[in-house]
Parts: structure tokens; C-alpha cells; sequence
């Protein structure tokens, strides 16, 4: 068996999203992702999906090319190939990222969220070669199906008018009964049966009012409220004081690790993040303060499968709880997410993801839920194939694209239908 790399294919795409709101602004009409591919001496093809901003693009070129000749089975040595990589300082100097949703923005960030997908791909790979499932490798699955929670956004019906897009068939949402509505049709569809509201958008009272309205219409059901850190201390106190009988946690309220943990110390409501803690470097901290109760991994960001269970352990020692983030994202991902997340012991809560929002994949076939589940796949690898002729189409569509999409940028998107729209001050409220 020859498990050296000989090929690696960069993809970029540009991926339906519907108009989702969040406190920065709106969703674009389409989206940027990356998809690698990784080829073996043997003709083995592994992939994997990453962020696909010019930012992570132009890390991921040099990447793949220091790949070549390597082993699919050195996963420690893409460490090594990161840090060889240099970051373009420009990157990283505003220390933001995607408008603040997902926490500090650092050099080391970007390249973990490089090295993530060709972990990924390398895995899928070696899966592929030994006949083995990807979770197999990372230890075995200590289950057999990951539960999924149903990620609620507040959202228009469509883009705005004539802006080029996708239409989906979901409807608006922005008030209590059709956030209700929403969480209606995602357990109608799916079967999810813990619910996620995308908060930070309108004042507090209308989103404190829409989880009661969800509290009602689904008595007992875990809830999570998560405002991307756009509420003060005050606010935070206030929303935790009158949603503390119905939340299975609230979600990064506010910014920063000290005013996380007064939240979480004057509430007693539990609190989750994937904002102030999004490296190994900021855990000490805020596990020691109990500003965090509840860590949201992403193996995107966090630097792949392997280092999403080293952080499930790191959480375990401090008896903090561990679930999963998401960003927009297709299959490859979704697949990546279930297998990591069948290996973890302790995963109390149902993972948040994307992926029913997106209409559009990568993949021959798309991944099911069921009862809010997915099955974990005992296929060789990832257990996923490409469709070629659609990963095209999403190419070409990148190709064509002036370069206003090739950056997410929500602020942008919003300033199409209001162009006074300037990204809010923290805290908004
Ligand atoms: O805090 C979170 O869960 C996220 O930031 C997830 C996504 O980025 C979401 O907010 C989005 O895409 O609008
Ligand atoms: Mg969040």
C-alpha cells in the first residue's frame, strides 16, 4: 500500500445560503467553502471542507504543496506543514472574525482552520485504503447516531429584491410565531427536538418573547438563545434572570471571560460558548473563572477530528460540558462532525449545525436525519462521495463571481437592503 500524497485539489465554491439574520447582518445570497481533495500514490481520494474566504485560500495553496510526497497517515506532521506557512499579518491585525461570530482571530486560527480540512481529507483517505470508517481511526464510536439540534434563525422570506440567488421554501421568520413556525418544520422534516435561536437581532424583549413562545409550543424541549456576545453584563443578567427556567444554556450573552463568568456566577444558568474560548490558550482561564459551562467545539477552527478530542478531554478534567458549533457548511462536514462526535463519551447535547439551511451539496448523496439524528456511517473513510459534475457547477459559479461573494461578509449583505446598515457597536444592547 503506497499512502503518499501525490495529488492535491484545491477547490473553492460558492454555496446557496438563505438570507439568515444575525446581529452583524444578514447572510449572504451565496457563500464561499473550500474543498480538498487529497490523492494517494494508490489512486486514493480523500476530501475535506474548510472555510473557503481568501484568507484560508491563500494559506491552503502553499499548504498542498508542501503536502506532497507525505504520508495520509502523518497527521501530527500537517502541524508542521501549518507552521511552515506564512500568515500575511493583514489577516489577522483587526483580531476579528467573520464579524466577530466566531471569537479571536489569530494566525494560529487561520492555519488550524487550513489544517482541519486536510486532516479531514487525509483521514477519509487512509479510511478509504485500510477499509475502515473514519471514527474508527480516531478510536471506535461509542455511539451510533449523533443528535443534531434544530438551529433557528430569524430570516427573511428571500433575498432582496433583485439580488441573484437561491430561492428556499422556509418562509420569514421575525417575530415569536414564525420563529415557532420555523421550529415546527424543522421537527417536521428532521425530528429535531432541541431548539437553537440565532438571537442579538432584534431588542431582547421581542427574542426573550420568542423563546417563551417556543418554551410553549414545545413544553420540556432543551432551549439555547445564543446573541454572539451583542448584549451587555446588565442585559445579559436581565435575559438570563427571565429565560433561567427554560434554557438548557445561554449562549456567549456577552463579551470576554470575566463578564461570561458574573453571568454565569449571578444566574446560575449555564452558559456555552464558541466565542470566548476558541483556542487551547484561552481555556485555562476561563474554566478556572466558571465563565464557561458548556465548550463548543469546531473541528473547523479548533484544528480538526484529533484536536476536537483533545479538547473533549481537556473539557472532561474540568467537568466542563462539550457539544458542537457550526457555520455554514455541506456534507463533507456534517459527515466529519458526526464521525468526531460518535467517538466522544460525554456529549451531552445535541450539535448545532447548518446544514439544513443548505440546499445545495457536494455530494452523490446527501446525509439524512433522523429523529434529529445522523446515523453514523461504517463505510470506509468518511463514508461520502463527490458528485463531480455539481462540485463544478459551485466552481464555476466562484469563477464568475466579481469577488464581492469570495469573502463572507454579513454587513455587506445587509447594506443591499439598508445601506445605512453599519456593523453594531458592542454591545448592541
Ligand atoms: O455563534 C454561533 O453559533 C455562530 O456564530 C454560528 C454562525 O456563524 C451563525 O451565527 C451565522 O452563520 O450567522
Ligand atoms: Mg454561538
Amino acid at each position: 500500500m503506497n499512502l503518499a500524497v501525490t495529488d492535491v485539489r484545491l477547490t473553492p465554491i460558492l454555496v446557496a445560503d438563505p438570507p439568515l439574520l444575525n446581529t452583524q447582518g444578514v447572510h449572504q445570497p451565496y457563500t464561499p467553502r473550500l474543498i480538498v481533495e487529497v490523492v494517494t500514490a494508490d489512486g486514493v481520494t480523500g476530501v475535506g471542507e474548510t472555510y473557503g474566504d481568501t484568507k484560508y485560500l491563500e494559506l491552503a495553496r502553499p499548504f498542498a504543496e508542501r503536502l506532497k510526497g507525505r504520508q495520509i497517515s502523518d497527521l501530527n506532521g500537517l502541524f508542521t506543514v501549518a507552521d511552515q506557512v506564512a500568515v500575511d499579518a493583514s489577516r489577522v491585525e483587526n483580531a476579528v472574525d467573520v464579524g466577530g461570530l466566531r471569537g479571536v482571530q489569530t494566525a494560529d486560527k487561520l492555519r488550524l482552520s487550513v489544517v482541519s480540512a486536510f486532516e479531514v481529507a487525509c483521514l477519509d483517505a487512509l479510511g478509504k485504503a485500510l477499509g475502515l470508517p473514519v471514527h474508527a481511526l480516531l478510536g471506535g464510536k461509542v455511539r451510533d447516531a449523533v443528535e443534531y439540534s434544530a438551529y433557528l434563525f430569524y430570516k427573511w422570506a428571500g433575498h432582496p429584491e433583485g439580488t441573484a440567488c437561491e430561492k428556499d421554501d422556509w418562509g420569514a421568520a421575525v417575530d415569536p410565531a414564525g420563529v415557532v413556525e420555523q421550529a415546527r418544520r424543522f421537527t417536521e422534516r428532521y425530528g429535531f427536538t432541541s431548539f437553537k435561536l440565532k438571537g442579538g437581532v432584534f431588542p431582547p424583549d421581542e427574542e426573550i418573547a420568542a423563546v417563551r413562545a417556543l418554551a410553549e409550543a414545545f413544553p420540556g424541549h432543551p432551549l439555547r438563545l445564543d446573541p454572539n456576545g451583542a448584549w451587555s453584563l446588565e442585559t445579559s443578567l436581565k435575559v438570563a434572570r427571565e429565560l433561567g427556567d427554560v434554557l438548557e444554556y445561554l449562549e456567549d450573552p456577552t463579551l470576554g471571560i470575566p463578564a461570561m463568568a458574573e453571568v454565569a456566577e449571578r444566574t446560575g444558568v449555564p452558559l456555552a460558548t464558541n466565542m470566548c474560548v476558541t483556542t487551547f490558550a484561552e481555556v485555562k482561564e476561563a474554566f478556572t473563572r466558571g465563565a464557561v459551562q458548556v465548550l463548543l467545539s469546531d473541528h473547523h477552527y479548533w484544528g480538526g477530528l484529533r484536536n476536537t478530542q483533545q479538547l473533549a478531554a481537556v473539557c472532561r478534567t474540568f467537568g466542563v460540558g462539550v457539544s458542537m458549533h457550526s457555520n455554514t457548511h455541506l456534507g463533507i462536514s456534517l459527515a466529519a462532525m458526526t464521525h468526531v462526535a460518535a467517538t466522544v463519551p460525554d456529549l451531552h447535547h445535541a450539535c448545532d449545525s447548518h446544514y439544513p439551511w443548505q440546499s445545495e451539496d457536494v455530494l452523490t448523496e446527501r446525509l439524512g436525519f433522523e429523529d434529529g439524528k445522523v446515523t453514523v456511517s461504517d463505510a470506509p473513510g468518511l463514508g461520502v462521495e463527490l458528485e463531480r459534475e455539481r462540485l463544478a457547477v459551485l466552481h464555476r459559479r466562484w469563477l464568475e463571481d466579481d469577488g464581492a461573494l469570495r469573502d463572507r461578509d454579513d454587513a455587506a449583505a445587509m447594506r443591499v437592503a439598508d445601506p445605512a446598515w453599519v456593523t453594531p457597536s458592542v454591545p448592541r444592547w
